[in-house]
This record gives C-alpha cells, sequence and structure tokens, in this order.
C-alpha cells in the first residue's frame, strides 16, 4: 500500500465497485487539494453517488483505496469511518432528510449537538441559516417549511461543523433554477472562505461550471477531467488527479 501525494486532501486509486453484480465503478482513480470544488459529472446512473459514497467512507469499495489526509479510510473500521464522517465530513443529499420533531436551527445545529458541542451551536445554526437566506424560519419545523426551505436547512447542517470535506450530492437538483444559483453561490462561497474541499456530484453543466475541476463519468469509468478557467473566484487550480 503506498501513501497518496501530500498535496491531495482526498485521494483514490483504483476503485471498483458493482451493486449487485452490476457495475457501478470500473477503476476510478482521483485526487483533490485542499480547498478544491471538483464536480463529479455524467449521466443518471454512471456512478457519481457511489463514488461520493466510496469516497466519504459511507461506502467500502469492494477494490481500490481511498486516502484522507494520508490516513486509509478503505482499511478503517466501521467505527472509526464513522466518526471520520461525523467530525470531517459533511454530507448533502439531493432531498433534505430532516428531523421532523426538530426546528430548523436545531436541526442545522444538530451534529454540533451530537458532538456535545452545545455551546455556541445555536449560534452557528443561526449563522449559516442567515447565510443561506432562511433566518427568519429557523423556529419552524420542516413540515412548515417549503421543499427549497428545508433543502437550505439540510445544507447549513452539513456547512456547521465547517468539515474538511463537503460532499453534496446533487444538492440543488430539487430547487427552482433561480434558487438553484443562489443557493449554490452561497455554498461555494462559504468553501472557498473557510478551505472547505468540496465534492460536488451533478448531471447540469452550470454546476459544474462553478467548479475549479471536473471529471465525468460514464457507466462507471472516468472518461477526462477538466480544469474550469472561469470558476468564479476559484482558488489555485488542482491538476492533481
Ligand atoms: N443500492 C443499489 N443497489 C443496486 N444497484 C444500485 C444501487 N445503487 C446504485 N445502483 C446502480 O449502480 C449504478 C450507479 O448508480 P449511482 O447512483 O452511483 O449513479 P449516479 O450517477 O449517482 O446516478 P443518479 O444521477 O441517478 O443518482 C446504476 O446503474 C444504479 O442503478
Amino acid at each position: 500500500m503506498v501513501a497518496p501525494p501530500d498535496n491531495d486532501v482526498l485521494w483514490a486509486r483504483s476503485l471498483h465497485h458493482s451493486h449487485s453484480g452490476s457495475p457501478a465503478l470500473v477503476g476510478v482513480s482521483l485526487g483533490v487539494r485542499e480547498g478544491e470544488i471538483l464536480a463529479v459529472c455524467g449521466p443518471r446512473g454512471s456512478g457519481k453517488t457511489t463514488l461520493l459514497r466510496c469516497l466519504s467512507g459511507q461506502l467500502v469499495a469492494q477494490q481500490g483505496e481511498v486516502w484522507f489526509n494520508s490516513s486509509p479510510v478503505h482499511t478503517m473500521s466501521p467505527l472509526l469511518r464513522e466518526r471520520l464522517r461525523r467530525d470531517r465530513f459533511g454530507w448533502i443529499d439531493p432531498e433534505a432528510a430532516l428531523v421532523p420533531e426538530l426546528t430548523a436551527w436545531e436541526n442545522a445545529a444538530l451534529p454540533l449537538l451530537l458532538r456535545g458541542s452545545h455551546r455556541g451551536a445555536k449560534t452557528a445554526a443561526m449563522e449559516w441559516l442567515e447565510r443561506l437566506d432562511i433566518g427568519e424560519c429557523a423556529r419552524k419545523r420542516p413540515h412548515a417549511l417549503l421543499q427549497a426551505e428545508r433543502q437550505r436547512v439540510a445544507i447549513a447542517r452539513a456547512l456547521v461543523t465547517t468539515p474538511s470535506v463537503l460532499f453534496a450530492d446533487e444538492p440543488t437538483a430539487t430547487l427552482h433554477r433561480a434558487d438553484r444559483a443562489q443557493v449554490l453561490r452561497t455554498v461555494t462561497a462559504a468553501a472557498r472562505s473557510h478551505r472547505i474541499t468540496v465534492v460536488l456530484a451533478t448531471h447540469d453543466e452550470d454546476v459544474a461550471a462553478l467548479a475549479d475541476r471536473s471529471l465525468t463519468l460514464v457507466d462507471g469509468r472516468r472518461v477526462n477531467s477538466l480544469a474550469n478557467a472561469d470558476a468564479e473566484g476559484r482558488a489555485e487550480c488542482s491538476l492533481s488527479a
């Protein structure tokens, strides 16, 4: 087992994974630099979600390696992987799964509350809700929120711990076009200002254009990697993959 390059926060080598015998990832390798925003593009069923789940330690690929900050994720115990996800990663799903009994701010603060970081949890959650333009919804429960508002709460929850890496799986797929651009700009600006590395799965070219770099999967295989010359406010471009 050879350790990855020091300057990649996340690194994967030759990932292979099948679901019930049908291949979802076929030899995918990549590296992501600290603070980089990488878009993982590809049509439906091309393996984007499976790749994000392998990189974040939710799933261990049947073959291949995943490293986070020079630690092998693929050989970690389930408990260590869970801790890694809780302490260092944020995750946004296409549709918000919020706790119905909790208010918006309590949902957003949940990762901090679960860590036992009660002090400052509400302030941090409120700051993210304000930044995502839903501060006035803080006391509402999910059933009283619009779908777009629920998704913003889920985004606030993913950012509230200031994770090292944010995994965003089609984070704006359920939003209207106008909402989509604004939410994505907020997320990418927040990531850049806090040096959060982002791995963003999308099949939308407009979304991918906000990243520093994009790679494309087709039928579970990597077909290219492009630096986005005009990504907004981008950090220095990484060509490490
Ligand atoms: N839990 C599962 N059980 C069986 N097959 C699965 C499972 N998850 C994914 N697949 C299959 O694996 C392949 C890759 O799916 P994946 O969800 O990773 O792709 P995707 O690019 O994220 O697609 P989408 O844009 O539709 O979410 C697809 O053929 C999909 O049907």
